[in-house]
């Protein structure tokens, strides 16, 4: 079975919203269809296209030559031998038609949760595969037929469950390239559950493989009937390529015609399916390796309880719309246990903004996705609490926890256009969390989404709504990406460097939006950023961090006029001594309308 080049998680957009338009584009693909779908067509139509009965024996058309009443001549038995073809493409087509169902339906829900959950049931599932794969499948499909009366259908079945690990690779390795995607991690955050993040983008991301390898798959059950029946495994009752092949295998030396016409009928098909899924393969194939991004996978956050200093745990912090007490943060290296995160503590209040300002690796963002529960599979966090809205997150079972994190919680990620799923429109995007999380009606969903991008200033929000992410440009994405964050109305909002991937005007208008938004519906927002200069005017109160710590925290005006750190006045100077950037910050901030703390 051939291994497929797949699509580059996350891109591709075009390539998979419109396969189809691009297919028909390609005179080869286009011909390999027509021929295929003729050959389903002869099949499907047989009783009515067939001029005689496919099992009318006539004596004087006994290996006859082709004739103006029988096209293709006659068999051995006196049959003939076009009627005999047309229902043999039946009897093919609907062999091939159950090994492909049955190969897709083992083999893409098993690969899709393998690369999806990963660990034990990654193993698991590999072990079976494996194994299915070291066994000798035509002497299974020997033993198949004997015991059950060469049963064609069960023989198909059987083929079908040989085909299995061909799908379950491909899933598996294409839903472990889209479960890194920040789009997964984003649904996560936004309350949605394994099963819906399965529907909703896992088993969409593989329907282009599976596609492709169905048109593989199925060539090669067509080969492998036709040698079975070739063999005089399977029932004579309706007329097959492979009998009819046998037939004419008997009398090649004398009569090749009866050889030939299932032979190339056969060969035909097979090529045209080989045709497709190349064509198919090669719309599909982006032969870039993805970008390399931090992964974030399954979260550990909280698991660990320590005892806070009094020797009590921590008291539930209700006042607070996020609290994270002592947190420390490790991950799984080969030199062992490497901890990035030392004790850090927070609080922001309800309706509160907090910059968490620091130079690159300092643990910002360590920090936050602990409380988002985003760490990566080899990360481990612990701490005395973390509580978002007076609720300890850490001491909450996995389903209450994502419940929780979806509806008080929105995120705001640092790269807009990969947080997008490329192959939903915004509108689906935008709506999909609202009903599953916040149990809206489509149309109340559909009319809040709606609501919530006019509000972030897209004016032609039913345009945008309709588009896929590729068709928006980075700041309307992170715009979207915002609308999608404030749309639930959570308590706090969690800004990861928003407006890295933006230029210099975008960024301003992006960060008067976040602080509307935030005055507007009382929320907490935090923004992690290394640029002090950009949150200068955001943000109420500021937690400088260096090394996995926080080394000072206060109300703004305070760090900016006395620093206590001499590595926060040092940050301080080099935002401001970044003068082109600032400058053409400033000056889109004004244009925005702002005041530029300086
Ligand atoms: N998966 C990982 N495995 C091992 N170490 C990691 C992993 N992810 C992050 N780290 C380490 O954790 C430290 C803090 O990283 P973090 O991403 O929190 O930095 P940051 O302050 O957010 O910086 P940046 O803005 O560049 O993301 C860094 O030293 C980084 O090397």
């Amino acid at each position: 079975m051939t291994d497929l080049a797949m699509p580059a998680p996350g891109a591709p957009l075009q390539a998979q919203q419109r396969l189809w338009s691009r297919y028909l584009r390609r005179p080869l693909g286009v011909t390999a269809l027509a021929v295929f779908l003729l050959v389903v067509l002869a099949g499907l139509l047989a009783p009515l296209l067939a001029p005689y009965d496919p099992h009318l024996v006539d004596y004087d058309l006994t290996q006859a030559p082709p004739s103006a009443e029988h096209w293709m001549g006659g068999d051995s038995a006196g049959r003939d031998i076009f009627s005999r073809l047309l229902y043999g493409a039946r009897t093919t087509v609907y062999g091939a038609a159950v090994a492909c169902v049955v190969g897709i339906g083992i083999g893409v829900p098993a690969g899709v949760a393998a690369g999806y959950f990963g660990g034990v049931t990654d193993r698991i599932c590999s072990w079976v595969s494996d194994g299915v794969q070291a066994v000798p499948g035509m002497i299974v499909l020997l033993i198949v037929a004997a015991g059950t009366g060469a049963d064609f259908t069960v023989l198909m079945v059987t083929v079908g469950a040989f085909m299995a690990p061909g799908y379950y690779r491909i899933s598996r390795s294409r839903a472990l390239a889209v479960r890194k995607e920040p789009y997964i991690d984003a649904a996560r955050v936004a309350g949605l559950t394994h099963t819906k993040i399965l529907r909703a983008h896992m088993f969409r991301a593989v329907r282009a493989p599976v596609i492709i390898q169905s048109a593989l798959t199925a060539g090669i059950a067509m080969g492998m009937q036709t040698g079975l029946q070739f063999l005089g495994v399977g029932t004579a009752s309706a007329p097959d390529w492979g009998q009819m092949m046998n037939d004419g295998f008997r009398t090649m030396g004398t009569h090749p015609l009866i050889l030939l016409w299932p032979s190339v009928a056969l060969g035909v098909t097979m090529a045209a399916l080989a045709f497709m899924g190349s064509v198919l393969a090669d719309l599909v194939s982006v032969r870039t390796e993805p970008a390399p991004r931090r992964r974030r996978r399954t979260a550990t956050t909280g698991t660990g309880r320590r005892t806070a200093p009094t020797g009590e745990p921590a008291p539930p912090a209700a006042a607070s719309a996020l609290r994270i007490e002592n947190l420390r943060v490790s991950y799984a290296t080969a030199q062992g246990d490497k901890e990035v995160v030392h004790g850090v503590s927070l609080d922001v209040a309800p309706g509160e903004v907090l910059g968490i300002v620091g130079e690159s690796g300092s643990g910002k963002s360590q920090t936050m996705f602990s409380a988002l529960d985003l760490l990566p599979a080899n990360g481990r966090a612990t701490a005395d609490g973390i509580w978002i809205g007076g609720l300890p997150v850490g001491h909450l079972p996995p389903a209450r926890r994502h419940a929780l994190l979806g509806t008080r919680v929105g995120y705001v990620p640092q790269e807009p256009m990969s947080n997008l799923d490329p192959c939903y429109t915004i509108g689906h995007q935008l709506v999909e969390p609202l009903r599953a999380v916040h149990g809206m009606t489509k149309a109340q969903a559909r009319a809040r989404a709606h609501e919530v991008l006019v509000r972030v200033g897209i004016t032609d929000a039913d345009r945008v709504m309709a588009s896929y992410p590729h068709q928006v440009s980075g700041g309307m994405a992170q715009r979207v990406l915002i609308a999608g964050a404030v749309a639930g109305k959570p308590e706090l909002v969690v800004a990861d460097e928003p407006t890295t991937a933006l230029d210099v005007t975008v960024q301003a208008e992006v960060l008067e939006l976040l602080r509307e938004l935030q005055r507007e519906y009382h929320m907490a927002l935090v923004i992690v950023t290394h640029n002090f200069g950009v949150v200068a005017d955001i943000c109420d109160r500021v937690a400088v961090m260096r090394d996995g710590r926080v080394v000072e925290s206060g109300p703004v005006e305070q760090i900016f006029d006395r620093p206590a750190d001499p590595y926060t006045a040092e940050l301080i100077r080099a935002s401001q001594d970044d003068t082109d950037s600032r400058d053409d910050l400033d000056a889109a901030w004004h244009e925005a309308g702002r005041k530029v703390h300086t």
